[in-house]
Protein backbone atom coordinates (compact mmCIF):
# COMPACT_ATOMS: atom_id res chain seq x y z
CA UNK A 1 0.00 0.00 0.00
CA UNK A 2 1.35 3.60 -0.95
CA UNK A 3 1.90 6.56 2.04
CA UNK A 4 -1.67 7.82 0.06
CA UNK A 5 -3.46 5.04 0.48
CA UNK A 6 -2.83 4.50 4.03
CA UNK A 7 -3.87 8.09 5.15
CA UNK A 8 -6.81 7.46 2.78
CA UNK A 9 -7.55 4.21 5.07
CA UNK A 10 -6.42 5.81 8.24
CA UNK A 11 -8.99 8.37 8.02
CA UNK A 12 -11.33 5.89 6.35
CA UNK A 13 -12.59 3.28 8.42
CA UNK A 14 -12.54 0.68 5.79
CA UNK A 15 -10.95 -2.88 5.59
CA UNK A 16 -8.27 -4.14 3.06
CA UNK A 17 -11.57 -6.35 1.41
CA UNK A 18 -12.74 -2.55 0.73
CA UNK A 19 -15.57 -2.74 3.15
CA UNK A 20 -16.50 -0.32 5.55
CA UNK A 21 -17.57 -0.53 9.45
CA UNK A 22 -21.22 -0.46 10.10
CA UNK A 23 -22.50 3.38 10.88
CA UNK A 24 -25.79 4.84 12.26
CA UNK A 25 -27.05 5.93 9.33
CA UNK A 26 -29.96 8.42 9.66
CA UNK A 27 -31.16 8.64 6.22
CA UNK A 28 -31.19 6.60 2.99
CA UNK A 29 -31.11 8.41 0.01
CA UNK A 30 -32.09 6.65 -3.28
CA UNK A 31 -30.10 7.81 -6.19
CA UNK A 32 -31.44 7.84 -9.64
CA UNK A 33 -30.80 8.80 -13.51
CA UNK A 34 -34.14 11.00 -13.63
CA UNK A 35 -36.36 11.12 -16.39
CA UNK A 36 -38.76 13.42 -18.44
CA UNK A 37 -42.10 14.12 -16.78
CA UNK A 38 -44.26 16.03 -20.02
CA UNK A 39 -43.22 16.87 -23.54
CA UNK A 40 -41.49 20.17 -22.41
CA UNK A 41 -39.12 18.58 -20.31
CA UNK A 42 -37.93 15.94 -22.97
CA UNK A 43 -34.89 18.43 -24.44
CA UNK A 44 -33.42 19.85 -21.55
CA UNK A 45 -33.78 16.39 -19.57
CA UNK A 46 -31.19 15.22 -22.79
CA UNK A 47 -29.27 17.88 -22.32
CA UNK A 48 -28.56 17.28 -18.21
CA UNK A 49 -27.85 14.06 -19.56
CA UNK A 50 -25.19 14.66 -22.40
CA UNK A 51 -23.30 18.06 -20.90
CA UNK A 52 -19.81 17.46 -21.73
CA UNK A 53 -20.12 13.72 -22.92
CA UNK A 54 -19.58 14.43 -26.38
CA UNK A 55 -22.73 12.68 -27.91
CA UNK A 56 -23.64 14.01 -31.46
CA UNK A 57 -27.07 15.77 -31.98
CA UNK A 58 -28.49 13.72 -34.20
CA UNK A 59 -28.35 10.63 -31.57
CA UNK A 60 -30.21 13.23 -29.53
CA UNK A 61 -32.74 14.01 -31.63
CA UNK A 62 -33.43 10.48 -32.85
CA UNK A 63 -33.64 9.99 -28.47
CA UNK A 64 -35.77 12.46 -27.81
CA UNK A 65 -38.14 10.23 -30.37
CA UNK A 66 -38.33 7.89 -27.92
CA UNK A 67 -39.57 10.02 -25.33
CA UNK A 68 -41.91 12.14 -27.35
CA UNK A 69 -43.56 8.64 -27.68
CA UNK A 70 -44.58 8.34 -24.55
CA UNK A 71 -45.91 11.74 -24.04
CA UNK A 72 -42.53 12.86 -22.98
CA UNK A 73 -42.72 11.19 -19.82
CA UNK A 74 -39.82 8.58 -18.74
CA UNK A 75 -41.09 5.45 -16.80
CA UNK A 76 -38.21 5.82 -14.48
CA UNK A 77 -39.67 8.61 -12.27
CA UNK A 78 -42.86 6.60 -11.00
CA UNK A 79 -40.78 4.00 -10.98
CA UNK A 80 -38.85 5.23 -8.31
CA UNK A 81 -41.79 6.63 -6.55
CA UNK A 82 -43.48 2.99 -6.27
CA UNK A 83 -39.23 1.76 -4.82
CA UNK A 84 -39.19 4.40 -2.27
CA UNK A 85 -42.46 3.73 -0.91
CA UNK A 86 -41.70 -0.15 -1.32
CA UNK A 87 -38.23 0.43 0.54
CA UNK A 88 -40.27 2.68 3.13
CA UNK A 89 -42.54 0.25 3.91
CA UNK A 90 -39.57 -2.96 4.34
CA UNK A 91 -38.05 -0.88 6.57
CA UNK A 92 -40.80 0.03 8.50
CA UNK A 93 -41.88 -4.20 8.59
CA UNK A 94 -38.36 -4.71 10.15
CA UNK A 95 -38.64 -1.47 12.85
CA UNK A 96 -35.87 0.27 11.28
CA UNK A 97 -36.20 4.60 11.04
CA UNK A 98 -34.63 5.23 8.44
CA UNK A 99 -36.41 8.19 5.81
CA UNK A 100 -35.86 7.09 2.61
CA UNK A 101 -34.60 10.48 0.27
CA UNK A 102 -34.77 10.34 -3.68
CA UNK A 103 -32.04 12.27 -5.79
CA UNK A 104 -31.75 12.35 -9.54
CA UNK A 105 -29.06 13.00 -11.60
CA UNK A 106 -30.83 14.23 -14.42
CA UNK A 107 -34.11 15.46 -13.15
CA UNK A 108 -35.60 16.96 -10.36
CA UNK A 109 -35.73 16.09 -7.51
CA UNK A 110 -31.83 16.71 -8.55
CA UNK A 111 -29.24 15.09 -5.83
CA UNK A 112 -27.62 18.51 -4.65
CA UNK A 113 -31.37 19.41 -3.34
CA UNK A 114 -31.92 16.56 -1.79
CA UNK A 115 -29.13 16.80 -0.19
CA UNK A 116 -29.57 20.16 1.04
CA UNK A 117 -32.85 19.31 2.44
CA UNK A 118 -31.77 16.31 4.49
CA UNK A 119 -29.07 18.55 6.17
CA UNK A 120 -31.50 21.10 6.80
CA UNK A 121 -33.99 18.61 8.21
CA UNK A 122 -31.29 17.36 10.53
CA UNK A 123 -30.03 14.46 9.01
CA UNK A 124 -25.91 14.40 9.07
CA UNK A 125 -24.86 10.54 7.93
CA UNK A 126 -26.97 9.40 4.79
CA UNK A 127 -26.05 6.29 2.86
CA UNK A 128 -26.70 6.05 -0.75
CA UNK A 129 -28.19 3.12 -2.93
CA UNK A 130 -28.48 3.76 -6.57
CA UNK A 131 -30.47 2.35 -9.32
CA UNK A 132 -27.34 1.00 -10.83
CA UNK A 133 -26.12 -2.72 -10.26
CA UNK A 134 -22.97 -3.02 -12.30
CA UNK A 135 -19.34 -1.69 -12.05
CA UNK A 136 -18.64 0.97 -14.57
CA UNK A 137 -18.44 4.62 -14.78
CA UNK A 138 -21.56 5.35 -15.86
CA UNK A 139 -23.33 3.50 -12.88
CA UNK A 140 -20.83 3.64 -10.46
CA UNK A 141 -18.38 6.83 -10.20
CA UNK A 142 -20.78 8.79 -12.09
CA UNK A 143 -22.92 8.30 -8.73
CA UNK A 144 -20.05 8.80 -6.42
CA UNK A 145 -19.40 12.06 -8.46
CA UNK A 146 -22.59 13.42 -8.33
CA UNK A 147 -22.59 13.46 -4.25
CA UNK A 148 -18.84 14.53 -4.16
CA UNK A 149 -20.01 17.61 -6.74
CA UNK A 150 -23.35 18.15 -4.81
CA UNK A 151 -21.23 18.02 -1.74
CA UNK A 152 -18.78 20.77 -2.83
CA UNK A 153 -21.29 22.81 -4.71
CA UNK A 154 -24.05 23.46 -0.73
CA UNK A 155 -21.01 23.76 1.53
CA UNK A 156 -21.69 20.74 3.05
CA UNK A 157 -18.91 19.09 2.46
CA UNK A 158 -17.39 17.93 6.48
CA UNK A 159 -21.30 18.63 7.77
CA UNK A 160 -22.90 15.97 5.52
CA UNK A 161 -21.34 12.31 5.71
CA UNK A 162 -22.54 9.96 2.62
CA UNK A 163 -21.63 6.67 1.94
CA UNK A 164 -22.26 3.98 -0.74
CA UNK A 165 -23.96 0.95 -1.05
CA UNK A 166 -21.89 -1.96 -2.67
CA UNK A 167 -22.69 -2.31 -6.08
CA UNK A 168 -25.81 -5.22 -5.83
CA UNK A 169 -25.36 -7.11 -9.63
CA UNK A 170 -24.71 -10.52 -7.81
CA UNK A 171 -27.10 -9.72 -4.50
CA UNK A 172 -29.75 -12.74 -4.52
CA UNK A 173 -31.98 -9.92 -3.93
CA UNK A 174 -31.91 -8.68 -7.60
CA UNK A 175 -30.61 -11.98 -9.20
CA UNK A 176 -33.53 -14.39 -8.15
CA UNK A 177 -36.03 -12.31 -9.83
CA UNK A 178 -34.45 -12.55 -13.44
CA UNK A 179 -34.34 -16.62 -12.13
CA UNK A 180 -38.23 -16.39 -12.18
CA UNK A 181 -38.53 -14.52 -15.20
CA UNK A 182 -35.99 -16.41 -17.47
CA UNK A 183 -37.71 -20.10 -16.31
CA UNK A 184 -41.74 -18.14 -17.21
CA UNK A 185 -39.91 -16.55 -20.36
CA UNK A 186 -38.71 -20.03 -21.53
CA UNK A 187 -41.99 -21.97 -20.68
CA UNK A 188 -43.84 -19.01 -22.82
CA UNK A 189 -41.41 -19.00 -26.25
CA UNK A 190 -41.72 -22.69 -25.61
CA UNK A 191 -45.59 -22.60 -25.48
CA UNK A 192 -45.65 -20.16 -28.67
CA UNK A 193 -43.67 -22.48 -30.65
CA UNK A 194 -45.68 -25.32 -29.83
CA UNK A 195 -48.60 -23.69 -30.41
CA UNK A 196 -46.90 -22.84 -34.07
CA UNK A 197 -46.18 -26.60 -34.61
CA UNK A 198 -42.81 -26.39 -33.83
CA UNK A 199 -42.23 -27.73 -30.42
CA UNK A 200 -38.87 -28.60 -30.10
CA UNK A 201 -37.32 -25.42 -32.41
CA UNK A 202 -34.39 -24.29 -30.83
CA UNK A 203 -34.25 -21.25 -28.48
CA UNK A 204 -31.56 -18.82 -27.50
CA UNK A 205 -31.87 -16.64 -24.57
CA UNK A 206 -29.72 -13.36 -24.86
CA UNK A 207 -28.96 -11.36 -21.70
CA UNK A 208 -28.76 -7.50 -22.78
CA UNK A 209 -27.17 -4.52 -20.85
CA UNK A 210 -26.28 -1.26 -21.76
CA UNK A 211 -23.12 -1.00 -24.10
CA UNK A 212 -20.65 1.53 -23.28
CA UNK A 213 -17.31 2.63 -24.38
CA UNK A 214 -14.51 0.11 -24.64
CA UNK A 215 -12.23 2.25 -22.67
CA UNK A 216 -14.98 2.56 -19.95
CA UNK A 217 -15.49 -1.36 -19.93
CA UNK A 218 -11.50 -1.36 -19.63
CA UNK A 219 -11.39 1.26 -16.90
CA UNK A 220 -14.37 -0.65 -15.16
CA UNK A 221 -14.14 -1.96 -11.05
CA UNK A 222 -9.93 -1.34 -11.45
CA UNK A 223 -7.78 -0.75 -9.11
CA UNK A 224 -4.58 1.32 -9.60
CA UNK A 225 -1.48 -1.19 -9.77
CA UNK A 226 -4.02 -3.87 -8.71
CA UNK A 227 -3.48 -7.30 -10.38
CA UNK A 228 -6.78 -8.84 -10.77
CA UNK A 229 -7.89 -9.85 -13.79
CA UNK A 230 -11.48 -9.74 -15.51
CA UNK A 231 -12.94 -12.12 -18.19
CA UNK A 232 -12.64 -10.12 -21.53
CA UNK A 233 -10.27 -7.39 -20.05
CA UNK A 234 -13.30 -6.14 -18.20
CA UNK A 235 -15.12 -5.77 -15.14
CA UNK A 236 -18.36 -4.49 -15.98
CA UNK A 237 -18.13 -7.56 -18.79
CA UNK A 238 -17.17 -10.45 -16.30
CA UNK A 239 -19.82 -9.11 -13.92
CA UNK A 240 -22.51 -9.87 -16.42
CA UNK A 241 -20.91 -13.02 -18.09
CA UNK A 242 -20.50 -14.47 -14.20
CA UNK A 243 -24.17 -12.93 -13.64
CA UNK A 244 -25.47 -14.96 -16.11
CA UNK A 245 -24.31 -18.15 -15.79
CA UNK A 246 -25.35 -17.67 -12.48
CA UNK A 247 -29.12 -17.07 -13.65
CA UNK A 248 -28.63 -20.50 -15.91
CA UNK A 249 -27.60 -22.48 -13.64
CA UNK A 250 -30.15 -21.38 -10.96
CA UNK A 251 -32.84 -21.76 -13.94
CA UNK A 252 -32.13 -25.40 -14.77
CA UNK A 253 -31.99 -26.12 -11.33
CA UNK A 254 -35.39 -25.16 -10.56
CA UNK A 255 -37.52 -25.60 -13.30
CA UNK A 256 -35.10 -27.93 -15.76
CA UNK A 257 -35.53 -25.63 -18.37
CA UNK A 258 -32.49 -23.92 -20.44
CA UNK A 259 -30.89 -23.16 -23.57
CA UNK A 260 -27.71 -21.59 -25.14
CA UNK A 261 -27.47 -18.14 -24.16
CA UNK A 262 -25.25 -14.62 -24.83
CA UNK A 263 -24.43 -11.84 -23.91
CA UNK A 264 -25.29 -8.37 -25.99
CA UNK A 265 -25.68 -5.10 -26.00
CA UNK A 266 -28.04 -2.20 -26.73
CA UNK A 267 -28.80 1.49 -27.04
CA UNK A 268 -25.21 2.45 -28.06
CA UNK A 269 -24.68 6.07 -28.31
CA UNK A 270 -21.48 8.44 -28.68
CA UNK A 271 -19.33 9.25 -31.95
CA UNK A 272 -19.47 6.17 -34.50
CA UNK A 273 -15.63 6.22 -34.61
CA UNK A 274 -15.65 5.78 -31.01
CA UNK A 275 -15.55 1.72 -29.78
CA UNK A 276 -18.21 0.39 -27.67
CA UNK A 277 -19.18 -2.80 -26.50
CA UNK A 278 -20.63 -5.18 -29.26
CA UNK A 279 -22.89 -7.07 -30.62
CA UNK A 280 -25.65 -5.11 -30.17
CA UNK A 281 -28.70 -6.97 -29.80
CA UNK A 282 -30.62 -6.50 -32.91
CA UNK A 283 -27.09 -7.93 -35.08
CA UNK A 284 -27.20 -10.37 -32.59
CA UNK A 285 -30.65 -11.66 -33.63
CA UNK A 286 -30.05 -11.31 -37.07
CA UNK A 287 -27.01 -13.72 -36.65
CA UNK A 288 -29.52 -16.06 -34.61
CA UNK A 289 -32.51 -15.89 -37.06
CA UNK A 290 -29.93 -16.86 -39.96
CA UNK A 291 -28.67 -19.95 -37.52
CA UNK A 292 -32.28 -21.21 -37.87
CA UNK A 293 -32.97 -20.10 -34.55
CA UNK A 294 -36.21 -19.76 -33.76
CA UNK A 295 -37.20 -18.55 -30.29
CA UNK A 296 -35.49 -15.49 -28.48
CA UNK A 297 -36.09 -15.11 -24.95
CA UNK A 298 -34.55 -11.46 -23.60
CA UNK A 299 -33.56 -11.21 -20.12
CA UNK A 300 -32.69 -7.21 -19.65
CA UNK A 301 -30.14 -8.25 -16.56
CA UNK A 302 -28.04 -4.98 -17.06
CA UNK A 303 -31.11 -2.69 -15.90
CA UNK A 304 -33.33 -2.57 -12.42
CA UNK A 305 -36.59 -1.35 -14.00
CA UNK A 306 -39.07 -0.98 -16.86
CA UNK A 307 -37.13 2.09 -17.94
CA UNK A 308 -37.59 3.82 -21.21
CA UNK A 309 -33.87 2.05 -21.99
CA UNK A 310 -36.03 -1.25 -21.73
CA UNK A 311 -39.36 -0.15 -22.96
CA UNK A 312 -38.21 0.98 -26.04
CA UNK A 313 -35.03 -0.65 -27.12
CA UNK A 314 -36.17 -3.72 -26.20
CA UNK A 315 -39.51 -3.94 -26.36
CA UNK A 316 -40.05 -1.75 -29.47
CA UNK A 317 -36.72 -2.27 -30.82
CA UNK A 318 -35.64 -5.63 -30.32
CA UNK A 319 -38.97 -7.44 -30.96
CA UNK A 320 -39.82 -6.03 -33.59
CA UNK A 321 -36.18 -7.21 -35.18
CA UNK A 322 -37.51 -10.38 -34.32
CA UNK A 323 -41.06 -10.15 -35.16
CA UNK A 324 -40.06 -9.20 -38.55
CA UNK A 325 -37.56 -12.54 -38.61
CA UNK A 326 -40.62 -14.33 -37.70
CA UNK A 327 -39.25 -15.40 -34.16
CA UNK A 328 -40.94 -16.23 -31.15
CA UNK A 329 -39.85 -13.88 -28.82
CA UNK A 330 -40.81 -12.33 -24.84
CA UNK A 331 -39.03 -9.77 -22.80
CA UNK A 332 -38.24 -11.31 -18.38
CA UNK A 333 -39.10 -8.68 -16.69
CA UNK A 334 -37.06 -6.47 -14.05
CA UNK A 335 -36.17 -6.69 -10.49
CA UNK A 336 -38.80 -3.85 -10.57
CA UNK A 337 -40.44 -3.69 -7.16
CA UNK A 338 -40.43 -7.00 -6.92
CA UNK A 339 -40.66 -9.03 -3.30
CA UNK A 340 -37.18 -10.34 -3.56
CA UNK A 341 -35.12 -7.39 -4.78
CA UNK A 342 -36.75 -4.87 -2.38
CA UNK A 343 -35.89 -7.40 0.66
CA UNK A 344 -32.42 -7.26 -1.27
CA UNK A 345 -31.94 -3.79 -1.30
CA UNK A 346 -33.39 -3.50 2.83
CA UNK A 347 -30.79 -6.40 3.23
CA UNK A 348 -27.94 -4.47 1.43
CA UNK A 349 -28.72 -1.33 3.50
CA UNK A 350 -28.90 -3.44 6.86
CA UNK A 351 -24.99 -4.35 5.58
CA UNK A 352 -24.12 -1.32 6.62
CA UNK A 353 -25.89 -0.07 9.45
CA UNK A 354 -25.45 -0.67 13.44
CA UNK A 355 -29.22 -1.54 14.10
CA UNK A 356 -30.13 -4.49 12.48
CA UNK A 357 -26.61 -5.22 10.94
CA UNK A 358 -26.78 -8.03 8.81
CA UNK A 359 -23.00 -9.78 8.52
CA UNK A 360 -23.52 -11.75 6.07
CA UNK A 361 -22.60 -10.43 2.78
CA UNK A 362 -24.43 -12.94 -0.17
CA UNK A 363 -23.43 -13.21 -3.44
CA UNK A 364 -23.78 -15.22 -6.32
CA UNK A 365 -20.73 -14.72 -8.21
CA UNK A 366 -17.31 -15.43 -6.90
CA UNK A 367 -16.50 -11.47 -8.35
CA UNK A 368 -18.39 -10.47 -5.34
CA UNK A 369 -19.55 -9.54 -2.75
CA UNK A 370 -18.12 -6.21 -4.69
CA UNK A 371 -16.45 -3.10 -2.57
CA UNK A 372 -18.52 -0.58 -0.37
CA UNK A 373 -15.50 1.66 -0.68
CA UNK A 374 -14.06 2.10 -4.61
CA UNK A 375 -10.14 1.41 -4.82
CA UNK A 376 -8.38 3.82 -6.13
CA UNK A 377 -8.49 5.07 -9.44
CA UNK A 378 -11.57 2.63 -10.19
CA UNK A 379 -13.69 3.44 -13.13
CA UNK A 380 -11.67 6.60 -14.32
CA UNK A 381 -13.28 9.62 -15.86
CA UNK A 382 -11.14 10.05 -18.91
CA UNK A 383 -12.84 14.14 -19.01
CA UNK A 384 -11.46 14.62 -15.42
CA UNK A 385 -11.29 14.04 -12.04
CA UNK A 386 -13.73 15.64 -10.24
CA UNK A 387 -14.73 15.41 -5.95
CA UNK A 388 -15.92 12.01 -5.32
CA UNK A 389 -16.83 10.16 -2.55
CA UNK A 390 -16.80 6.43 -1.57
CA UNK A 391 -13.37 6.04 -2.42
CA UNK A 392 -10.28 5.07 -0.72
CA UNK A 393 -8.65 7.98 -2.21
CA UNK A 394 -11.10 10.52 -1.82
CA UNK A 395 -10.92 13.45 0.42
CA UNK A 396 -15.03 14.42 0.54
CA UNK A 397 -18.05 12.80 1.58
CA UNK A 398 -15.98 9.76 3.82
CA UNK A 399 -12.85 11.72 3.93
CA UNK A 400 -14.19 13.73 7.03
CA UNK A 401 -15.12 10.42 8.76
CA UNK A 402 -14.59 11.26 12.78
CA UNK A 403 -13.65 7.69 13.64
CA UNK A 404 -10.85 5.64 14.09
CA UNK A 405 -10.49 3.04 11.74
CA UNK A 406 -12.51 0.00 12.20
CA UNK A 407 -14.99 1.82 14.49
CA UNK A 408 -18.12 0.65 14.15
CA UNK A 409 -19.08 4.95 14.52
CA UNK A 410 -21.43 3.81 17.32
CA UNK A 411 -20.72 5.81 19.88
CA UNK A 412 -19.37 8.90 18.06
CA UNK A 413 -20.71 12.21 18.37
CA UNK A 414 -20.74 14.45 14.99
C1 LIG B 1 -24.30 1.76 -18.24
C2 LIG B 1 -25.52 2.63 -18.45
C3 LIG B 1 -26.76 2.44 -17.87
C4 LIG B 1 -27.18 1.29 -16.96
C5 LIG B 1 -26.99 1.62 -15.53
C6 LIG B 1 -28.14 2.43 -14.99
O1 LIG B 1 -29.26 1.95 -15.03
O2 LIG B 1 -27.90 3.55 -14.54
C7 LIG B 1 -27.59 3.52 -18.31
C8 LIG B 1 -28.91 3.73 -17.91
C9 LIG B 1 -29.78 4.70 -18.37
N1 LIG B 1 -29.59 5.54 -19.44
C10 LIG B 1 -30.69 6.33 -19.57
C11 LIG B 1 -30.86 7.34 -20.53
C12 LIG B 1 -29.85 7.84 -21.34
N2 LIG B 1 -28.55 7.43 -21.38
C13 LIG B 1 -27.83 8.17 -22.30
C14 LIG B 1 -26.48 8.05 -22.61
C15 LIG B 1 -25.56 7.11 -22.08
N3 LIG B 1 -25.85 6.08 -21.21
C16 LIG B 1 -24.68 5.39 -20.92
C17 LIG B 1 -24.56 4.30 -20.06
C18 LIG B 1 -25.60 3.79 -19.27
N4 LIG B 1 -26.88 4.31 -19.17
C19 LIG B 1 -23.62 6.02 -21.63
C20 LIG B 1 -22.17 5.60 -21.57
C21 LIG B 1 -24.18 7.07 -22.36
C22 LIG B 1 -23.46 8.04 -23.27
C23 LIG B 1 -23.30 9.36 -22.62
C24 LIG B 1 -22.31 9.29 -21.49
O3 LIG B 1 -21.15 8.96 -21.75
O4 LIG B 1 -22.71 9.57 -20.35
C25 LIG B 1 -28.74 9.14 -22.86
C26 LIG B 1 -28.38 10.21 -23.89
C27 LIG B 1 -28.88 9.85 -25.20
C28 LIG B 1 -28.15 8.62 -25.73
O5 LIG B 1 -27.01 8.80 -26.06
O6 LIG B 1 -28.78 7.57 -25.75
C29 LIG B 1 -29.99 8.92 -22.28
C30 LIG B 1 -31.28 9.65 -22.56
C31 LIG B 1 -31.64 5.99 -18.55
C32 LIG B 1 -33.00 6.65 -18.34
C33 LIG B 1 -34.08 5.88 -19.04
C34 LIG B 1 -35.41 6.56 -18.87
O7 LIG B 1 -35.52 7.77 -19.07
O8 LIG B 1 -36.38 5.85 -18.55
C35 LIG B 1 -31.08 4.98 -17.81
C36 LIG B 1 -31.67 4.29 -16.61
FE1 LIG C 1 -27.77 5.57 -20.47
Amino acid sequence: MSPEQQAATAVNPVTEAGRMAPKNYDAVLLASFGGPEGQEDVIPFLRNVTRGRGIPDERLEEVSHHYRANGGISPINQQNRELKAALEAELLARGIELPVLWGNRNWAPYIPETLQGAYDAGHRRVLMLTTSAYSCYSSCRQYREDIGMALTETGLDGKLEVDKVRQYFDHPGFVEPFVEGTAAGLAEVRAKLAAAGTPDAPIHILFATHSIPTRDAEAAGRSEGEPREFEEGSAYVAQHLANAAAVIERVQGESGLTAPWSLVYQSRSGAPHVPWLEPDINDAIEDLGGQGVKGIVIVPLGFVSDHMEVVWDLDTEAMETCANLGLAATRVPTPGTHRKFVDGLVDLICERTVANNISDRPAVTDLGPWYDVCRPGCCANFRGEKPTIAGADTTVGTGHDPYPSGTSGETAQL
